[in-house]
């Protein structure tokens, strides 16, 4: 990886299979573009199109502003403002410009270039230069480079005409204000009266307290769709009493605890922790609640582990259980080639006195997926186990039978697992 303050790019940041799947999905739906000699996709077009081909789309959507988030030190703040899959024919070419240079493009802060194929060998010309101060920075495109700068003027930029063959590449924007998120626009898009039907099944999408979610659309394939706890009661009436249950102890918990706050902080606290997810596992008769969250953050670490699954490569996460000990987990970090273990115990500034006692060993979540380095990787799934421990808090003991469950859904049944570890050891 090449990187300065304000850009940064990832040789290989994708596999051939994972470019080949774009370059597919771009081949047979893109049509004339934005400007001449130019055909491009947009988000919006796939979902239209032929939603059965968005998963890769948004696995890559997904990598793509983990990468962002990472590189600009931006954790959990930035939003994807527009997505597209772009190719260029011979004459098309865009002079020295910045990204956000008009006022309807002021809320571009990111931009990144995610290059689908190569220069000498699918295309002729298509450099890509930096303005700088020594005389251009030129950057030659090959499949599976990923190229991120900001939008800003500090990052002028241009692409010199491209001259035989096809340049392709996805191309994303990114923003810090959520009202400028792709997903809410798409869905508006498609629910607008201009388009015949209904817009767009809420089967493709998923709520969450921050909107409709597009990205989460995919967990549907998964077979676990995301539910807030208010519906499930209602959906579930079986299941309400049990929930009643729980709710009080989470208004006992909070009488109990120290007064932290005003009390205008305490009601915004408690109005959070009853804004409750639980994640189902669809098609069964009565729905297995596997886990319960507080906030989006939090559920979004189960997405993460989620995501995973749609991995081109099928390396899902694997949960493993040991007992926290450096040596279990240098010893798996041995065995398991350049993937890497999270210890969730070391995470942990003071252990529940609950959590010490406990006879069981505590989970580690170990990824072996070679579609992120491990430096990526690991800071991604870090930050989000750290949240996820901070949120849960005095809830300690409610998390291993969450991880297990979690572990049961997403990670390959046990005989399948010495497979995920060779797997693992090419990567
Ligand atoms: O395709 C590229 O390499 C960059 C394109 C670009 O600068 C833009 O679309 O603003
Ligand atoms: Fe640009």
């Amino acid at each position: 990886m090449g990187a300065s303050q304000n850009r940064a790019f990832y040789e290989h940041f994708l596999t051939q299979q994972e470019t080949q799947q774009l370059l597919f999905i771009h081949r047979a739906l893109a049509v004339n573009g934005y400007r001449p000699h130019v055909r491009s996709l947009t988000l919006f077009d796939v979902v239209l199109a032929e939603p059965r081909l968005l998963p890769p789309l948004v696995h890559v959507r997904q990598l793509v502003l983990d990468a962002v988030e990472e590189h600009f030190d931006k954790p959990c703040q930035v939003f994807v403002e527009h997505t597209s899959l772009i190719s260029w024919g011979p004459g098309a070419s865009i002079g020295w410009h910045h990204d956000s240079n008009r006022e309807y493009l002021a809320q571009r802060h990111f931009s990144a270039v995610l290059y689908l194929n190569s220069s000498d060998v699918d295309f002729s010309g298509g450099t890509f230069c930096f303005q700088s101060g020594s005389g251009p920075l030129r950057i030659q495109p090959s499949a599976g480079m990923l190229l991120l700068y900001t939008a800003d003027a500090s990052n002028v930029h241009q692409v010199e005409p491209v001259t035989a063959g096809e340049r392709a590449t996805l191309t994303m924007w990114f923003t810090l204000e959520q009202e400028h998120q792709e997903d809410k626009k798409v869905l508006a898009a498609l629910s607008s009266p201009a388009m015949r039907g209904s817009g767009l099944p809420p089967s493709m999408y998923q709520q969450t307290p921050d909107g409709p979610d597009i990205r989460l659309g995919p967990l549907q394939q998964l077979g676990v769709e995301l539910v807030s706890q208010h519906q499930q009661q209602h959906q579930h009436e079986p299941q309400q009493q049990q929930h009643e249950q729980q709710q009080q102890q989470h208004e006992q918990q909070l009488q109990e605890q120290p007064p932290a706050g005003s009390q205008q902080e305490q009601q915004q606290q408690a109005q959070e922790q009853q804004q409750q997810y639980a994640l189902l596992a669809a098609g069964q008769s009565s729905c297995a609640e596997i886990a319960s969250f507080s906030s989006v953050q939090q559920a979004a670490l189960v997405l993460y582990m989620l995501q995973w699954k749609l991995c081109p490569h099928k390396h899902p996460p694997l949960l493993v259980h040991g007992n926290g000990a450096a040596g279990h987990t240098q010893q798996h970090k041995q065995t398991s080639g350049g993937s890497a273990a999270v210890p969730m115990q070391s995470q942990l500034q003071q252990p529940h006195p609950q959590q010490q006692q406990l006879e069981q060993p505590v989970c580690q979540a170990h990824i072996p997926c070679g579609c992120y380095t491990d430096a990526k990787l690991l800071g991604r799934a870090r930050q989000l186990l750290q949240e996820y421990l901070a949120a849960a808090g005095e809830q300690l003991e409610q998390l291993l039978p969450v991880w297990q469950q979690l572990g049961a859904l997403v990670a390959p049944a046990a005989s399948e697992q010495h497979h995920m570890h060779v797997l693992a050891d090419r990567c």
